[in-house]
């Protein structure tokens, strides 16, 4: 289980997260809804290992997250991955896309070009796209990439913190169906966070609303 327990975050002295508990079990999907500016990329990135909270504890798999970011072990920084909305955003614009889908099993030590030759191909890439640059692909291309690399260290968790809202709406059906194909083959556990009710009413198990109606289920 992933789990955020009585978080606490504070940008200067507004408190954007006050004392916010969310789980994501393994195999199934959490939605997290909520108004813009509630916080849920706040804790998108909380649950990603990518920011600390000012109080609360973060676990994975009953392991307690005490370092966060690049000084979170190894182990702990890969079990999540986390996709954004903007995909330009969360890549090297230097590196074609081949080499960014390759990058987290090259720095891994675990190189394996036909591995990453066939998640982009899960993800929908045709090898005409793979040498470019993300300049020189769509938003969709690039997000495609980003799944792709996302999934290639195998994460037990995937965090998608609004990932296909900037998508048309074949891309969004196709990189929700590689992550539903992922999660089912893997048992990851998915928290998709989204402003969209009815992606939410689609794709989640279950869904909580952040913000007014904190750990309000359905
Ligand atoms: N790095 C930051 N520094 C200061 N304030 C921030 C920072 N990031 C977010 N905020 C503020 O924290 C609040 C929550 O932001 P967050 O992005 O988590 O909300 P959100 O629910 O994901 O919103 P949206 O649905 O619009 O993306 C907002 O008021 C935002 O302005």
């Amino acid at each position: 289980m992933l789990e955020a327990r009585d978080v606490t975050v504070r940008y200067g002295r507004q408190v954007v997260l006050d004392g916010v508990s969310l789980t994501v079990e393994p195999g199934r999907v959490t939605g997290l809804a909520g108004s813009s500016g509630c916080g849920k990329s706040t804790l998108a990135r909380v649950l990603a290992l990518m920011l600390r909270p000012a109080a609360g504890t973060v676990t994975v798999d009953g392991s307690a997250v005490r370092r966060w970011r690049q000084r979170a072990p190894r182990g702990l920084r890969t079990a999540v991955a986390l996709l954004y909305q903007q995909p330009r955003l969360a890549v090297d614009p230097r590196l074609t896309l081949t080499e960014i889908i390759a990058e987290p099993l090259a720095a891994a030590g675990r190189a394996d070009p036909g591995r990453a030759a066939a998640l982009a191909a899960e993800a929908g890439l045709t090898g005409d796209l793979l040498g470019r640059r993300p300049h020189e692909v769509s938003d969709g291309q690039l997000q495609r990439a980003c799944v792709a690399r996302a999934l290639s260290l195998e994460p037990r968790y995937l965090v998608c913190d609004e990932m296909t809202t900037m998508l048309d709406a074949s891309t969004q059906a196709h990189l929700v169906a590689v992550v539903e194909a992922y999660r089912e083959r893997s048992g990851a556990g998915v928290l998709a966070v989204s402003h969209d009710d009815a992606l939410l009413a689609r794709w989640a198990h279950h869904r909580v609303r952040l913000g007014g109606f904190e750990g309000l289920e359905d």
